[in-house]
């Protein structure tokens, strides 16, 4: 089995060192230093007091490794955006693409029976550039529970968990995520199929949609956040209108709030991965974990006050710091909504 990892950072590198020790076929697209690095030396996990280094192809250009069984996407969402043509010769009839990401993902409305049936979403896929480059047909979801850092060029550091979900759009447990979770769980990494994705993606999202633009505006580290009193309450507001407007798409929330703040406090003083990024002066990933549901807010007719409101604190921030990746203009219609197909 070919398996693709593009953007072997923090979360690919770490993928990709313990599939490859499961004994997978993996290669990797990276650039720069972090490539240069990985070429000469192998690609190095450090965990748990110990160094995992595996050797595998790594390249720039997608084209000099072919056509792959899987490629699993772990760019961030503006460079999954960015790449998403430059995926094209890994591409053949029956290859998978895993999205590895945070936030909103663009195929998200794929296969789903309804009014939204194939809806796309602006904030996430302007011109459907992925939809149309990839295809949501090839499309197997995944959520991330790990954190993982890069930490110099070609290692990266392991801080905690080893959970992905994974799931077909069309709820269908397929021969190719069966293959998939095997080959994750190969080398130890834990993979559970899930016959609802969206339900995991909404969980996983429900943290990150106040915790991370939370942490990048404050500083303040994931237990912080969870525990201060005022930033709780804040973050508790905007996950009670994600859950409005998840219940208004059919989503399923397994925990209740409350256990899912409880839960994020536990990690500790985590710095999220938004305010590594702004710390590194690093494209904020704003779009995917909020803009998205901002989005999904106006489709299903909510109001989203306290997400409104810290997403043009976060996107102003942004801004000033020059770390807001902006999307080409796209039309949308009067009200500012997604133009189904
Ligand atoms: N890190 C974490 O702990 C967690 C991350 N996630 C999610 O996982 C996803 C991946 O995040 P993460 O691993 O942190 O991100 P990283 O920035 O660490 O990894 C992305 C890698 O891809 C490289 N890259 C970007 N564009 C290209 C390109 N066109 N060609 C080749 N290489 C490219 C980047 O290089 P460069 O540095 O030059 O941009 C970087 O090395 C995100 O959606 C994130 O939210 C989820 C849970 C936890
Ligand atoms: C590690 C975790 C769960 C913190 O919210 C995360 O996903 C992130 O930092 O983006």
């Amino acid at each position: 089995m070919k398996v693709c990892i593009y953007g072997a950072g923090a979360i690919g590198g770490y993928m990709a060192v313990m599939m490859k020790r499961g004994g997978v076929d993996v290669s990797l697209v990276a650039r720069g230093a972090h490539l240069e690095a990985i070429k000469a030396n192998g690609l190095t996990l450090r965990m748990a007091g110990e160094e995992i280094t595996e050797r595998m192809p790594a390249a720039k250009d997608p084209a000099e490794l072919g056509h792959q069984d899987y490629v699993i996407i772990a760019l961030k969402a503006h460079q999954a955006w960015e790449s998403a043509e430059a995926m094209k010769p890994l591409l053949g009839p029956d290859t998978a693409v895993v999205t590895a990401q945070n936030g909103v993902p663009w195929w998200y409305f794929h296969g789903i029976e309804g009014q939204y049936s194939d809806l796309r979403l602006l904030s996430v896929d302007p011109d459907n550039r992925q939809w149309d480059a990839i295809g949501p047909e090839r499309v197997i979801g995944c959520t991330v529970y790990p954190a993982t850092e890069i930490v110099e060029p070609g290692v990266i550091k392991h801080i905690y968990g080893d959970q992905f979900g994974l799931g077909e759009p069309n709820k269908q447990i397929t021969p190719r995520v069966q293959k998939l979770a095997d080959a994750i769980n190969a080398g130890g990494l834990k993979a559970k199929i899930y016959p609802d994705i969206r339900n995991d993606i909404w969980l996983k999202l429900w943290g990150n949609l106040c915790f991370n633009p939370i942490s990048a505006l404050t500083h303040a580290t994931l237990d912080v956040v969870a525990t201060d009193p005022g930033t709780r309450t804040l973050a508790r507001n905007m996950m009670l209108e994600a859950q409005r407007i998840g219940a208004r798409l059919g989503v399923h929330f397994r925990v209740d709030v409350d256990r899912r703040i409880n839960g994020a406090a536990k990690v500790g003083a985590h710095r999220t991965s938004m305010l590594q990024d702004l710390d590194k002066g690093r494209p904020l990933e704003i779009d995917a974990l909020l803009t998205a549901v901002q989005e999904m807010g106006r489709l299903v007719d909510l109001e989203t006050p306290f997400i409104d409101s810290v997403l043009a604190l976060v996107q102003q921030m942004g801004r000033v710091k020059g770390v807001y990746p902006t999307f080409p203009e796209k039309a949308a219609d009067e009200e500012g909504r997604s133009i189904a197909p």
